[in-house]
């Protein structure tokens, strides 16, 4: 069995590549990272590190790399042959991969199933993908290939390793696949398929990355580097619990989870916040501020539906005026809502950007 993974960062190696591995498949990752690529195609192995005490390391083997831009033949064939295709490179970055794909897909032909799954921090990013790919090619191309919706959870922060191809990860993940979507019988292990995918994706984006998001947000002002220094201090993590308890509220009254399932779900990834074995710098987990600030994402959506149906989002509202702070000179986004700020002010920026209306606008202003 064979695939194809878009993305060898952190995820791509540390989480998918495993799993895939585990599955017997052979792997071709593809990005656009020369010293990634190259150093596939020198040692075609890697080692996935697990961090706690006395964690497991695993050998994954029978990698190869392709340059996504420059490797257009191979690439071309590693399609043609592949079983799966994955992706990890950022949601923004779909388009790009879906212009990548597309004329592979149609040279490809019908022949067996092939399965192909965004695998990135959004709501339905396969369906992204999808559409995207069909505005390059139409829809033609597409029988017998499946599009799950997935979501993915596991904790690989940026790290510098002495072999940049291995790479330290949680012991936890969860990988949930849409069931009904998927094509063909070949299944993978250690995947959990799900006939509806939404409570899943939602209840681990509003739990997992606006939990993140705060502690990155609030973490930055303390003067905190990393999420575990910053889960140490008590005021981050009352002001995490809080936004959670909000989050809950639109998680309960969405979807079928308890507010005792919940609350368990919530100490668990608490626990994994506290993982002293990973340095999870905060300018990562904040990284993308106009992507995280966007109508559909972890902190607006939830917000939007409490403020709607006056339920408490005053913890929510907070962490708004805290991600509009946030100070990563690194990240071009945050570079970006920055001069749109000081240009035409902050409601302007959250009305058209974040979709705000005036009653919202109006109560996070009296925080700033
Ligand atoms: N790191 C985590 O903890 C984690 C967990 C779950 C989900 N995710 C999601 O996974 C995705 C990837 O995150 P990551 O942490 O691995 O990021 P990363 O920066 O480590 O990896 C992204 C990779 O994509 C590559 N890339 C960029 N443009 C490309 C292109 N046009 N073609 C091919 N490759 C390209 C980059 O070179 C890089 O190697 C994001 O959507 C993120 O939200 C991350
Ligand atoms: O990847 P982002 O930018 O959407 O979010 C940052 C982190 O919250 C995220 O990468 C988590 O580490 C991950 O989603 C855990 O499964």
């Amino acid at each position: 069995m064979k695939a194809v993974h878009f993305g060898a960062g952190n995820i791509g190696r540390g989480f998918i590549g495993k799993v895939l591995h585990d599955n017997g498949y052979e792997i071709t990752f593809a990005d656009v990272n020369d010293e990634i690529i190259d150093a596939l195609n020198r040692e075609h192995k890697y080692t996935v590190h697990i961090a706690e005490e006395n964690g497991a390391a695993y050998k994954i083997s029978g990698v190869k790399g392709v340059h996504t831009a420059q490797d257009t033949e191979q690439l071309a064939e590693a399609i043609a042959e592949t079983d799966i295709i994955t992706t990890a490179v950022g949601v923004n970055i779909l388009p790009i991969i879906a212009k990548t794909i597309a004329p592979h897909l149609e040279q490809r032909g019908g022949g067996k199933p092939l399965n192909i799954i965004a695998c990135e921090n959004a709501v339905l990013a396969t369906d992204t993908l999808k559409a995207a790919i069909a505005s390059e090619i139409g829809t033609h191309a597409f029988s017998n290939i499946g599009f799950p919706n997935s979501a993915v959870d596991r904790i690989v922060p940026i790290q510098k390793n002495e072999n940049i191809l291995d790479v330290k990860v949680e012991s936890f993940y969860e990988w949930v696949i849409e069931a009904d979507s998927w094509a063909g019988d070949d299944k993978l292990d250690g995947v959990n398929y799900v006939p509806d995918l939404m409570p899943y994706i939602e209840r681990k984006l509003f739990t997992v990355n606006t939990g993140h998001a705060a502690i990155a947000y609030y973490g930055k002002t303390l003067g905190y580097r990393s999420v575990s220094e910053a889960m140490k201090d008590d005021e981050v993590v009352v002001f995490l619990r809080n936004v959670l308890k909000e989050t809950t509220l639109y998680l309960t009254h969405n979807y079928d989870f308890t507010e005792v399932e919940q609350s368990e779900y919530i100490d668990k990834i608490i626990g994994r916040f506290e993982n002293p074995y990973l340095s999870d710098d905060l300018d990562r987990v904040g990284r993308g501020v106009l992507r995280k600030l966007g109508p559909n994402d972890r902190i607006i959506k939830p917000l939007v539906y409490l403020h709607e149906n006056g339920h408490d989002h005053d913890a929510l509202s907070e962490l708004v005026v805290h991600a509009l702070k946030f100070d990563n000179q690194d990240d071009p986004e945050q570079m970006e809502m920055n001069q749109i700020v000081s240009e035409k002010g902050v409601s302007h920026f959250l009305s058209t950007h974040s979709g705000l209306e005036k009653g919202l606008l109006e109560e996070i202003k009296a925080k700033i």
